[in-house]
């Protein structure tokens, strides 16, 4: 199932009390249509007997029958009071019935931080532990800063997740979209009746909630009565929408963490190939600079023959075929070389040259590193761009090859890129990091399509590689850079993501920076450089970040620290003990 076709849970929360769960969501016509609703478990302060079962008088909750439809909420907890003995028998009843999710109550004002958050780790860490425990929240800055408190103390675990309550208006939304919102919460208030009389949220409100089931909430009306027309405009307004086709691959990633590919070391998939493949905005790029290369560029001048244009990673061959038409585009006539050392690849190569180029293209197999030409190339065009730029190892790759393929005056696409980072507060993708941990480690880079994500600032230039000129020695490879960034704190730093651009020729450019991306290119989505213990910012103060690009033997990899005014992060990945890119 992608994303984009799932279907958004909708409830109902009833403001009078229930009797009887079961009669209730059976008989009350005031919640058909619902997915779940949200009800206590117990009536008031039930009595647990003293050999520690509750009395049937005393529960909302009396059976499993309809178990798949409930989320169970605890009573509310006193600080201080022994409330935390009930709270477990209610967790092990409600366990025992199988509701679909329990509730916790918010932590208040006045509830200190440490107590509440000791009550929570007792239910989600040990034999007994409960998978997920919804923490209620209201959406303001102050339940907020409650919020992280208590997330601190309980270590970032993944079992607390979030059901806020919506207030209308003006919901600081931005701070809540990198947390791990499973329920939207909105009250009957917030509705207004349109002309046609249905009960509809106001614009500002309305994408306040798509927002939030767009990132995986379920949503539910807090209500008096037959809620049946507030679930049905929930439900609308929640359905997939219609999307093109890059969105709907894009979607399918969202907040999905993938291990980068390595193109140099490792042998691609065919599928993989496809993939980037279906990204024609890249491909257009690429042609229009070759064409304006065409154009632009006189070829060797010791041979009257057309322009020789190399292909350094051909792969299934898409950009030689984009050679083929930006020549024809210009109306130059050129001579193709496709160079790959990918043996699979070869074989696509040779069938298309057969049917496709009748044989126009001269296939070569071998390393771009090592190849040794019979004639020095007018243009050289790769894609070896990694989503930080240099992490496929372009500059080690394309170095050698503008050395060894492209004539001291030639050009080379891309002619230059560089790797942009930004911080990131993502409580939801940092989760997901650390249940990677043991098979990729915390200090490992990831590339993920950011949906629960938020930038907290402007993305600033780490470093740059370029090939527009021959080197007289092989370039330097490693980098090194400490940049500040102002952050809209308060906030919590998860990592950074990072981003790159590229020169292709002269005005044509590539980019996967949020501020100027390269409009509905899909093939590259950013990096996460996630920290091992996140960091809190507070209002007015920045982050530092130094990231290192390193070299050794046959490796490549990055290291990373994070420095605020009060904190810092450990030097990420030293010596590349958890990821490194390997030539
Ligand atoms: C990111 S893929 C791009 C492939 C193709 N140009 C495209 O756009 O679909 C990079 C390609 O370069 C090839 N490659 C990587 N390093 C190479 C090297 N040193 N010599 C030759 N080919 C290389 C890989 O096998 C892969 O096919």
């Amino acid at each position: 199932m992608s994303y984009a076709e799932k279907v958004v849970a909708v409830g109902v929360e009833p403001v009078q009390a229930i009797g009887d769960a079961d009669s209730y969501i059976t008989d009350d016509p005031g919640v058909a249509g619902a997915d779940f609703v949200i009800i206590p478990i117990t009536k008031g302060t039930p009595r647990v007997s003293t050999a520690g079962f509750f009395a049937l008088d005393d529960m909302v909750v009396r059976s499993s029958t309809n178990a798949y439809a409930i989320i169970g909420k605890t009573t509310e907890w006193a600080p201080g009071s022994d409330d935390g003995a009930l709270l477990s028998h209610q967790i092990t009843y409600a366990t025992y019935v199988g509701l679909k999710r329990i509730m916790a109550p918010s932590p208040g004002p006045d509830t200190p931080a440490a107590e509440f958050a000791r009550e929570l780790m007792q239910r989600i860490t040990g034999d007994h532990a409960i998978e997920a425990l919804l923490v209620r929240t209201d959406a303001d800055q102050a339940s907020w800063r409650r919020w992280r408190r208590v997330r601190d103390m309980c270590g970032h675990s993944r079992a607390l997740e979030i059901a806020l309550v919506l207030a209308g208006g003006d919901d600081d939304v931005d701070r809540w979209r990198p947390e791990p919102v499973k329920l939207v919460i909105v009250p009957s208030a917030m509705f207004v009746l349109n002309d046609a009389g249905h009960p509809v949220l106001r614009r500002s409100d309305q994408r306040i909630v798509r927002e939030l089931t767009d990132i995986g909430a379920a949503v539910a009306v807090q209500h008096e009565g037959d809620a049946g027309r507030h679930v049905s405009y929930l439900r609308y307004l929640s359905r997939p929408t219609d999307r093109d086709t890059a969105a709907l691959y894009s979607d399918a990633y969202r907040d999905v963490l993938q291990v980068p590919l390595q193109p140099l070391m490792d042998h691609l998939e065919s599928d993989t190939y496809a993939t980037f493949e279906a990204d024609l905005p890249k491909y257009d790029a690429y042609e229009t600079a070759i064409a304006k290369a065409l154009l632009g560029s006189s070829s060797s001048s010791s041979s009257k023959e057309a322009p020789l244009v190399v292909v350094a990673g051909a792969g299934r061959g898409p950009l030689v075929a984009r050679v083929l038409a930006a020549a024809a585009r210009a109306e130059r006539p050129v001579r193709v070389v496709a160079l790959e050392k990918n043996p699979g690849a070869m074989v696509e190569l040779q069938r298309r040259n057969q049917l496709e180029w009748r044989g126009a293209v001269e296939l070569v197999f071998g390393d771009m590193r090592s190849h040794e030409p019979a004639e020095m190339a007018d243009i050289l065009v790769s894609e070896l761009l990694g989503s930080f730029g240099d992490n496929e190892l372009a500059p080690e790759c394309m170095d050698a090859a503008v050395r060894r393929l492209l004539r001291p005056a030639g050009v080379c696409i891309p002619c230059s890129y560089a790797a942009y980072l930004a911080p990131l507060s993502s409580s939801v993708l940092h989760a997901r990091a650390a249940q990677y941990s043991q098979a990729h480690g915390l200090e490992t880079p990831y590339v993920v399509n950011l949906h629960a994500a938020r930038r907290l600032a402007a993305s600033e230039r780490m470093w740059q590689f370029d090939h527009h000129v021959q080197h007289p020695e092989p370039m330097q490879f490693a980098r090194q850079k400490t940049v500040e960034f102002a952050v809209d704190g308060p906030a919590v730093v998860h990592g950074f993501a990072g981003y790159f651009d590229a020169v292709l020729y002269a005005d044509v450019r590539l980019s996967i920076r949020p501020e100027d991306h390269t409009a509905d290119m899909h093939s590259w989505f950013p990096m996460f450089f996630p920290l091992t213990v996140p960091l809190n910012v507070e209002h007015g103060e920045g982050v530092r970040a130094s990231v290192w690009r390193r070299c050794a033997g046959r490796r490549v990899w990055y290291e990373w620290v994070a420095e605020t005014r009060a904190a810092a992060s450990i030097v990420h990945n030293v010596n590349g003990h958890q990821y490194w890119i390997g030539q």
